[in-house]
């Protein structure tokens, strides 16, 4: 490989580097991950300024096509949420990273610099500053579902550390749950007198700006009841859809992001070209009265989309494309497929994907060809050979996932008198065969109640507790169940014979 330097400031374009120097930090974002790198700073950066191109030869494109609009670009505070390491690669590289957008065609590279901060969430004086600055007007989530700690209208205020964060926060000390730092952050700002300003959720949750505020204001009320008026009074909650499958980076895309670029990126994002973002402008009666009182980043030109109701368009991604990735990252495993493109080419996990997709379609609240055209589009998304998304990634807390993608459309369904659909019934089944026999795959701390042992029952008490005690999803759960079961030991084209050997 010729001369590779690391990836520095110095990489962009004059005229990125002119508009870096400009940007005002006014979002301060939580849950450094791949996802914000690949979506949320990107769309920032498009919104204003100039593009991030990179000066160097070899670079194959910008991340920003905006003009100058007169305003001062806006930029990015952002924070790890468990561990500094990503914070402390990124800063080492000026905050400037390569996203490589890749198609099933090939691989486009550029710049990104919209972030121009990157700290260790831990590091509770730094956020407590960002959040109370002046200059920040929006806070946006990107942490995971499981981080929300959401149970029936608030936070799990009996769940250890969010009990221990309330001592914490009533001491005065830092907290280190979600909801918790929100508080302690909010609090800072109270303190000063920064005013209004938008907490914007972009995790895979309905109705994630009001999950955000439920559990902030149950955390806020237990800690201090006037912070919590505070916060109800100052900050509003959106809720957002967010879209652009961003798989987990692997030392393979670093290799491939240094050959487009020239470049040694530690923290180098690779995303389908597909990205969507709707956000919602409807506010809370007790709340500002604007959905962004303090101002935001211009991301409609970027191709964001505000709406009033957000409804339809969470549930169109969550049931279609969320559910069929649960459904995959499920049954996939079990019949020895690693990636998302290896299961799209198996009849035996593609029927029943179809068939999860006919059920949302009937109770999906947009026209019949606005579902067709999305699900073609999905066939299409999910068959990119090129991005290698791990099942095992998207298996993750599948008992916060499946209630969103998979049990919210079922109960739409039962509420209507339509059937349970051998589609829902296969995903749910597929999880319990995950997490009762694939215990090694399994990273989720709510089911740590599913052995061997556990029944069908057990699983839909802990997803759906109102329907476990119906005998019609017990059945279909089960009698799906019992059709994986057969496949797993019916030989099979699509299985090695050491596959053919493995899950059982
Ligand atoms: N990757 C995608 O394709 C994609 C697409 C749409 C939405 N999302 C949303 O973004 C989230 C993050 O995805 P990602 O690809 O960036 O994952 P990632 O693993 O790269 O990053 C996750 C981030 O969340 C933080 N986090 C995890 N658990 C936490 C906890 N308990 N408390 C505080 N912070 C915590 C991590 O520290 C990290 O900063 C997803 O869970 C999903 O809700 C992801
Ligand atoms: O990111 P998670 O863990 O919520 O879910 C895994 C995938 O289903 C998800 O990341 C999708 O790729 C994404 O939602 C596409 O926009």
């Amino acid at each position: 490989m010729p001369d590779v330097s690391p990836l520095t400031a110095a990489a962009l374009s004059a005229p990125a580097r002119a508009v870096r120097e400009q940007r005002r930090p006014g979002v301060v974002h939580l849950g450094l991950g791949a996802f914000h790198r690949s979506h949320q700073a990107w769309y920032t950066q498009r919104a204003g300024g100039s593009a991030g191109s990179v000066a160097a030869a070899g670079s194959t494109g910008a991340a920003g096509s905006q003009e100058p609009t007169g305003e001062r670009p806006w930029g990015i505070v952002a924070f790890t949420g468990r561990r500094p390491d990503a914070a402390a690669t990124l800063a080492e590289q000026d905050c400037v990273y390569t996203l490589v957008t890749r198609s099933a065609d090939g691989d486009e590279a550029s710049l990104v610099d919209a972030i121009v901060a990157a700290h260790d969430g831990g590091d509770s004086e730094v956020w407590r500053a960002a959040v109370a600055s002046p200059e920040t007007a929006v806070i946006t989530l990107t942490v995971t579902e499981a981080a929300y700690r959401h149970v029936d209208g608030g936070a799990d205020l009996a769940a250890p550390d969010v009990m221990a964060d309330i001592d914490a926060l009533r001491r005065g000390e830092s907290a280190s749950t979600v909801p918790g730092r929100l508080v302690d952050g909010l609090r800072a700002r109270r303190g000063a007198d920064a005013g209004t300003l938008a907490v914007v959720s972009c995790d895979n949750l309905t109705g994630n700006g009001d999950i955000a505020r439920d559990v902030v204001l149950s955390v806020a009320n237990a800690v201090d009841s006037d912070l919590a008026a505070w916060i109800r009074a100052n900050a509003s909650f959106v809720s957002s859809m967010v879209d652009r499958i961003t798989p987990a980076t692997t030392e393979a895309d670093r290799a491939d992001a240094t050959r487009l670029t020239g470049f040694d990126d530690r923290a180098v994002v690779v995303a389908e070209p597909f990205a969507e973002w709707v956000l919602s402008t409807r506010v809370a009666a007790d709340g500002p009265t604007d959905a962004f009182p303090a101002g935001r980043p211009a991301w409609e030109s970027a191709g964001a989309v505000f709406v009033d109701d957000l409804e339809p368009y969470e549930h169109r991604k969550l049931w279609l494309l969320n559910a069929g990735h649960s459904l995959l990252a499920y049954l996939g495993p079990l019949l020895g497929h690693e990636t998302i493109d290896e299961a799209m080419s198996d009849p035996r996990c593609t029927e029943p994907l179809e068939q999860l997709w006919d059920e949302a379609a009937e109770v999906l609240p947009l026209p019949a060809d606005e579902i067709d055209d999305a699900r073609a589009a999905l066939r299409e998304r999910f068959r990119n050979p090129r991005i290698r998304h791990r099942l095992r990634q998207i298996a993750a807390d599948g008992s916060v996932k499946l209630p969103v993608r998979v049990v919210a459309p079922l109960r739409e369904r039962l509420a209507r008198g339509l059937p349970v659909g051998p589609g829902a019934a296969t995903a749910l089944a597929a999880w319990h065969l995950h997490v009762s026999r694939q215990a090694d795959l399994v990273s989720d701390r709510g089911a740590a109640g599913l052995g061997a042992e556990s029944s069908v029952s057990d699983v839909l008490e802990l997803l759906a507790p109102d329907l476990a005690t119906r005998p019609e999803p017990v059945a279909a759960v089960e009698a799906a169940e019992d059709r994986i079961l057969r496949l797993l030991d019916t030989p099979d084209r699509h299985r090695s014979p050491q596959q053919q050997g493995a899950p059982a």
